[in-house]
């Protein structure tokens, strides 16, 4: 199954989505596929051995739309901008011209309309053939969209906001011209032969001055990627063949080598190949001190080198850089579908051929009743226009947006909005301990054999553990050798080796076999690991991780190991704690120490030597809430009865959380954790800093939020709107809804709905 991200152009409500989604889905080979509005965007599931991008492509055009594919619209940015800007000059022409024909046509409809006679008015404005000739041009050059896209959706048997408009003012227009050419049909009847010329002009107007309001409004809801996007060098200064020369960084290829020189931006993403720097990070690690670059060491672009100057070879360009992959993130959830817009498209699914039964049935019972065509045929209009559902297809895109794009400015990357969504009602936060809570650089800080310490004996079993540690990925295996390093104790060669997830590694060096890990597995694999208890316990109590050294089957030394708590991490509990979370901790590591971080930390719920494959049914049975399988933890631990299903998030770095991640409501990754818990989680925090989770939550609840206003706005108008246009109140307080202020009304609520999401731009992190 592959995955395809297209941008679309030309909708103009959610009954265009609608369509899009019936065209794409029609593909024979598509799977799923899923169309934003807010954002233009569609994200397809599909079989690549049965269709194509050319044929997706193919059936979105048929359908009376336009695509192209989201790597295609960041590179032509430009071009896309142009194309833009000439739709808006275009609208903004059509709106000045619908302007102040407009103005006309109301100042000549005027003494009709209020039933007064206003001597300054002069009287050929309100001669109906010349309302023809202006309005003529407004209905169908400046409101030819209108009619255009209506007519496109009619022949897919399918109805969208354009079709309402269309026939709204069409309506208007037709009857006029009616009244115009034959007055009399109407004074035969015994009805003035008024024209409603002024109706069809204003309501184009005036919608068309929603649209672009909107749009320029909307704009504004994308500005993070555009942020993210400014944050990219422009050229790259890269060395081929001897010559130094200046290109865009779009021609930058792998393994080019590239200088960058003091305050210089670092273009793409690469590995150090000369000269020393220190490079400022902030973007990436959130830390604002400067790191030191040296040979080997990796280098991200976007970036900034701070003090010297060196050159390094890229290894990742274009779309796969670090960057890049930020913004196709962004992007992508963005355009995702909240849980809760599918209320609202539900809802315009059924509306726009609702809306027309309605809009006929007012027309048969007014004719019928009052037998009154004018008046039928005006509140019949009013109907057509207020309920245009378009406000309706906005209101959960356009926050979704905003919202994320907020987060990616805070260091949140948020992978959908279901996440977005999901994150304000977690119940149960979950924390890994090393890596998430500490730094996850830990350091050997004691060492002890059988026979002693400050001996050679010492220094030949360090080589032996050194040796296998080597060889693994895991933090703890970083720090002993990073010790034996400092020892100045120089490597063998292992042979054998084989690491056991969550318990240890062994090998074979000099013939010896070395097993190094938990006291569990020592004991589990027949080796007594007590003879050093005296030290063990008081660095567990210390919050020190102990390994256990064994050669040969018998156990020679045990190392403390210590890994600092972020500085944060305590305040980031308290904070979760305060907004009503239960934190939860999940380790691998021994009970003892893991204790002993909880109390500094301020966690008092802790389940430890929990194997990798443990962590994910840990976190299942939190959802479900079954009584926990492993009772090892501290005595208040989850023993609350008969709780539901609980809305379960997990926070952690490591390959051994990644199935815990996945399983987890809300996974959130630390983004300077592993690549694997990065891709299995929902929300990755990009600094690594916890007080992310309290953003993001509040973030999750201010979005809600402003959703929920949304929709009231959007609904409002409609609700009490198409009632009035139908002539509800007419027979108690003589009211009906001029289809003119249907119009405005209509127009005005998608901005409405627009400028309340740009309202959570205000978002401040950390204020409540
Ligand atoms: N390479 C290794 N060298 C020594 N001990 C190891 C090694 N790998 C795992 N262990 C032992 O197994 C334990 C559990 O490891 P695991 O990776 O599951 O969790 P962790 O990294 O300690 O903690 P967390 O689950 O909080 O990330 C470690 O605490 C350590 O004692
Ligand atoms: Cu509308
Ligand atoms: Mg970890």
């Amino acid at each position: 199954m592959d995955n395809l991200t297209l941008k679309l152009r030309g909708m103009s409500c959610a009954g265009c989505a609608n369509n899009v989604e019936q065209a794409i889905l029609s593909v024979p080979g598509v799977i799923d596929c899923n169309v934003n509005f807010g954002a233009e965007q569609a994200s397809i599931n599909y079989d690549s051995k049965l269709t194509n991008l050319e044929k997706i492509q193919a059936a979105i055009e048929a359908a009376g739309y336009s695509s192209f594919s989201l790597s295609e619209a960041q590179g032509e940015d430009d071009t896309e901008t142009a194309s833009r800007l000439a739709e808006q000059q275009e609208l903004i022409l059509k709106l000045k011209t619908g302007g102040v024909i407009s103005i006309f046509l109301f100042f000549g409809s005027l003494p009709m309309m209020t039933g007064l006679n206003l001597p300054f008015i002069p009287s050929f404005l309100h001669h109906p053939w010349l309302q023809l000739v202006l309005t003529t041009p407004v209905e169908f050059w400046c409101g030819w969209s209108f009619f255009r896209n209506g007519w496109k959706s009619l022949k897919h048997h399918t109805a969208t906001m354009d079709t309402l408009i269309a026939l709204g003012t069409g309506t208007a227009y037709l009857y006029s011209l009616v009244v115009t050419l034959f007055p009399g049909l109407l004074i035969s009847q015994g009805l003035e032969p008024h024209v409603y010329y002024e109706v069809a002009a204003m309501v184009v107007t005036l919608i068309l001055l929603g649209r672009f309001l909107e749009s320029r409004a909307r704009g504004k809801t994308s500005e993070a990627i555009r942020k993210l996007m400014g944050l990219q060098a422009k050229t790259a200064r890269v060395i081929r063949n001897d010559v130094e020369m200046d290109i865009s960084i779009a021609e930058v290829r792998i393994n080019d080598v590239i200088l960058v020189r003091p305050g210089e931006k670092i273009p793409v993403d690469g590995e150090v190949i000369e000269g020393a720097s220190t490079v400022d990070e902030a973007m990436v690690t959130g830390e604002s001190l400067p790191r030191k670059k040296l040979p080997g060491d990796e280098v991200i672009g976007a970036t900034i080198n701070k003090t010297g100057s060196f050159k390094f070879r890229a290894t990742r360009v274009g779309k796969d850089t670090f960057l890049a992959q930020i913004v196709k993130w962004v992007q992508e959830a963005q355009g995702s579908k909240a849980p809760i817009q599918r209320l609202a498209d539900q809802v315009t699914g059924w509306f726009v051929p609702a809306v027309i039964a309605i809009a006929i049935t007012t027309f048969v019972i007014w004719f019928n009743i009052m037998g009154n065509l004018t008046l039928a045929t005006m509140t019949t209009v009013g109907v057509l226009i207020i309920a245009c559902p378009c406000a309706l297809g906005l209101a959960t895109p356009t926050s979704v947006m905003v919202g994320t794009g907020i987060g990616a400015e805070n260091g949140i990357l948020i992978k959908g909005a279901e996440s977005l969504e999901l994150a304000h009602k977690i119940q149960i936060i979950v924390l890994d301990k090393t890596g998430t809570l500490t730094q996850g650089k830990p350091t050997v800080t004691d060492f002890v054999t059988v026979h002693g310490t400050a001996n050679s004996n010492e220094l030949v079993l360090l080589q032996l553990a050194a040796t296998v540690e080597r060889n693994s990925e895991h933090p703890l295996a970083e720090a002993v050798v990073q010790y034996a390093k400092s020892q100045e104790v120089s490597l063998a060669t292992v042979n054998n080796f084989l690491a056991i997830a969550g318990s240890g590694v062994q090998g074979v060096v000099n013939d010896h076999l070395v097993q190094i890990g938990t006291q569990r597995w020592l004991t589990e694999i027949g080796i007594n690991p007590d003879s050093l208890q005296q030290y063990q316990l008081g660095w567990e109590s210390a919050g020190k991780t102990v390994i256990f050294i064994a050669v040969d089957g018998a156990l020679q030394g045990i190392m403390a190991i210590s890994d600092a708590l972020k500085p944060s991490s305590a305040q980031a509990v308290k904070a979760l704690q305060n907004l009503g979370l239960e934190v939860v901790m999940l380790t691998g590591d021994n009970q003892q120490t893991a204790d002993a971080i909880a109390l500094q930390v301020g966690i008092n719920q802790v389940f430890a030597q929990v194997r990798p494959d443990q962590k994910a049914a840990i976190i299942q049975s939190l959802q479900s809430n079954v009584e926990t399988l492993h009772a090892t933890s501290l005595p208040n631990n989850l023993n609350k009865t008969n709780r539901k299903s609980q809305i379960v998030a997990m926070v952690g770095d490591g390959i051994n959380d990644a199935p815990a991640l996945a399983q987890a409501d809300v996974g959130i990754a630390i983004g300077t954790g592993t690549d694997i818990a990065i891709a299995a989680s929902d929300i990755t925090l990009i600094s690594g800093d916890l007080q992310g989770i309290v953003t993001a939550i509040q973030l999750s609840r201010a979005t809600i939020n402003n959703i929920q206003q949304n929709l009231f706005f959007a609904f409002i108008y409609n609700i009490i709107g198409i009632p009035i246009a139908a002539g509800i109140l007419y027979p108690i307080f003589g009211w009906l809804l001029n289809p003119i202020i249907a119009g405005a009304a209509m127009a005005f609520s998608s901005v409405s709905v627009v400028t309340n999401a740009l309202r959570l731009r205000n978002f401040q992190p950390g204020v409540k």
